[in-house]
């Protein structure tokens, strides 16, 4: 089982590899607590984070795009009341790279910073 949040992002184009489906299985046991999502065809990662008021929902929401920044992949991020939903997919190639995977690990280890 390899550790996802220590690996980095590859630079991605438009003809890299989408996961396949037996990738796909094998990765979403890395990342338990993530769903695959499929929007308008685009599968996608995505999580709800949960917290105590939209203070901290918010400052999470920062560590999240620093992290995006820094790795110069980027999620959607809906920041709500007590809520953050960091949904993560590969714009170049519509769908899942296992760039996802790494940032979807990574985004759930900000929780123990
Ligand atoms: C315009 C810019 O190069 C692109 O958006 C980069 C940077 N961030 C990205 N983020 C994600 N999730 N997918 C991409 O394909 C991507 N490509």
């Amino acid at each position: 089982m390899s550790d996802l949040k220590h690996q980095e992002c590859e630079a991605c184009h438009a003809d890299a590899p989408k996961v396949s489906d037996e990738e796909l299985r094998e990765l979403m046991k890395e990342i338990p607590d993530w769903v695959p999502e499929s929007r308008n065809g685009v599968l996608q990662l995505e999580r709800v984070y949960k917290f105590k008021n939209f203070k901290q929902a918010w400052a999470f929401s920062n560590k999240v795009a620093q992290l995006a920044e820094d790795e110069f992949h980027h999620p959607s991020l809906l920041l709500e009341w007590g809520k953050l939903t960091v949904t993560w997919w590969t714009h170049a190639i519509g769908g899942l790279h296992r760039n996802d995977f790494i940032m979807a690990a990574k985004t759930d280890a900000l929780l123990d910073d």
